[in-house]
């Protein structure tokens, strides 16, 4: 026998037996139903994210077992919506898994990382300190002026190039447009410049394919977070995985030439950049130039896919519901004030000239008066959170008990998924797996009082990762919110909308992101 086979037979199935058999007759987690392969390797889910169908699996994978279920050697998906509030704490107990740690910058052989990726909660406090009040609601409102302007670019392109002339009656794949007018907003807000998506129609520097393709990298490796110490941060890899460098360069750019404006200048500009920049004054120990790039960088990356996905998915949703789409539409219109926007004269907002006269997007005023607009968003945000992933966080000390009386030990990662959690029968009802308005309305049908109402709405509210939960919750929700209803409600309220095939599904791209793809409207004016 050859030496090479004589180590072959003796010395791989030691590792074998090292690397999975025992570990997983030892394993505390043994006693948690999953899938065979899952109880040994993480390869199991990386594959699952791989081929994009880990929303379903997971979802299965519940409906079969149970509110805990084993999805790697020392991961379990939980769906138990009382646990939500331990997991995800405002205290911030369970702290992010190292699946985050994908999400660090590589700088000079340093792993830099940033307020979402983070993992310690020191880090990220200092982090926050200086940033939280600019993302407060007050400060959202202040930034809806700028927002006007955008969205009357996306009326303005949307009007010359699928209604107007020859143009009339065109195909729009809005899926598109949403990403463009929500990439050109997110950077207009940040540096008071857009990019230049909605102007050229086009995904410039390939800004928006490249991000898709960075969170899928997220969505695979993530899985097995060591991985990416041998691909996209290997230094010496002759491959290049793809990154956020031409954004991060675009927004670096914008950085330099907001430093060399004369002062007098400087405080004309009402935007995150300015915010970041007095944040600097007044907290010098807590923010320098890099921070101050690395959050502009987060601005755009973190909010501009987050928020074309709900308007897309509410756009959606309500196309392919004549019912929802009628009754939205109705309170939409009733609610605008006569003479409609569109015949009072108005400028075009990139020129004066223009004989065109583009609606005035309502005003977050208008639009936190509508039921049945905000009922429309709120339950795109359960049916369709952006993120179709475990939203994975370390057990603490304490250990985390399961109702079955299960004790994770500390270390364990566990998670909720928003997906499954949304649809979850003991939170949202028998439909739960229906898309259904209403059910955020006081269901007067049934003599529902005020105070059910308000009762069964905070039961929802308390299950709902849709913006993610504890200290770790989305720091840019009062703006998203601010303006997809702004965005809804002026499309919905100025154009009539309809599919150009209402038996087409849409295309999705199940990643960290739930990405909608391939959404063909038609768009006219509405009567008015
Ligand atoms: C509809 C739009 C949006 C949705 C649904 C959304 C959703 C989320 C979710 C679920 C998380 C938690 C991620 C996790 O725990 O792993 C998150 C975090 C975050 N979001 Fe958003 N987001 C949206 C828009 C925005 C916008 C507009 C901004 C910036 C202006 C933003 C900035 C952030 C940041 C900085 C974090 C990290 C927070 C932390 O870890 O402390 N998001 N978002």
């Amino acid at each position: 026998m050859s030496l090479v086979l004589l180590l072959g037979v003796t010395v791989l199935p030691l590792v074998f037996l090292k690397t999975y058999i025992i570990p997983y007759l030892r394993s505390p987690l043994k006693s948690l139903p999953g899938p065979f392969f899952a109880k040994f390797t993480n390869l199991w889910r990386l594959f699952s994210h791989y081929k994009q169908t880990h929303i379903e699996t997971q979802q299965a994978l519940h409906d079969k077992y149970g509110d805990a279920v084993r999805i790697g050697p020392n991961v379990v998906s939980i769906a138990d919506p009382a646990l939500v509030k331990t997991i995800y704490s405002t205290r911030g107990t369970f702290i992010k898994s190292e699946y985050y740690s994908v999400n660090d910058a590589l700088q000079d052989g340093h792993l830099i990382p940033n307020i979402f990726s983070t993992r310690s909660n020191v880090y990220h406090a200092r982090a926050l300190k200086p940033m939280a009040k600019l993302y407060s609601f007050s400060s959202a409102l202040e930034l809806e002026p700028s927002m006007d302007v955008t969205l009357r670019t996306l009326f303005s392109q949307l009007e010359t190039r699928f209604m107007d002339g020859a143009n009339a009656g065109k195909t729009c794949d809005i899926s598109e447009w949403f990403s463009f007018f929500t990439w050109d907003f997110l950077a207009d807000v940040t540096f008071s410049e857009r990019m230049g998506f909605l102007e050229r129609g086009e995904d410039v520097g390939d800004m928006i394919e490249t991000g898709e393709k960075v969170m899928r990298y997220f969505s695979v490796v993530g899985q097995i977070p060591t991985l990416d110490k041998l691909l996209g941060k290997n230094p010496h890899l002759p491959y290049k995985f793809a990154d956020f460098s031409v954004t991060a360069g675009f927004c670096t750019q914008r950085f330099l030439e907001r430093v060399q404006l004369p002062d007098e200048e400087k405080q004309t500009k009402k935007d995150f950049m300015a915010s970041f920049m007095q944040a600097k004054r007044e907290y010098p120990e807590l923010v320098g130039d890099d921070e101050i790039i690395g959050i502009l960088i987060l601005n755009v990356l973190g909010g501009a896919d987050t928020s074309s996905i709900i308007l897309k998915a509410v756009l959606y949703h309500m196309l392919r519901n004549p019912l929802y789409h009628h009754t939205l539409v109705a309170e939409l219109r009733a609610s605008l004030p006569s003479p409609s926007p569109r015949t009072t004269p108005s400028p075009s907002p990139s020129s004066s000239s223009s004989s065109h006269h583009y609606p005035l997007p309502l005003s977050h005023a208008q639009t936190s008066t509508l039921p049945y607009l905000q009922a429309c968003i709120l339950e795109t945000l359960r049916f369709h959170p952006v993120l179709g992933h475990v939203l994975e966080r370390v057990v603490p000390s304490s250990g985390l008990t399961l109702s079955s009386g299960v004790v994770l030990p500390p270390g364990t990662i566990v998670g909720v998924n928003p997906w499954v959690m949304s649809r979850s029968t003991l939170v949202y009802g028998p439909d739960a797996s229906t898309f259904r308005p209403g059910r955020w309305l006081r269901d007067e049908g049934v003599g529902e009082t005020e105070e059910a109402h308000g009762e069964r709405v905070a039961r929802m509210k308390s299950a709902d990762l849709a913006w993610g939960g504890g200290n770790r919750v989305c720091l840019g929700r009062p703006l998203a919110m601010v303006q997809v209803a702004k965005v809804v409600a002026s499309l919905f309220a100025y154009y009539d909308l309809a599919l150009e095939d209402p038996t087409q599904e849409w295309h999705l791209h199940k990643q960290w992101l739930v990405l909608p793809h391939k959404i063909r409207i038609k768009i006219a004016r509405a009567p008015m």
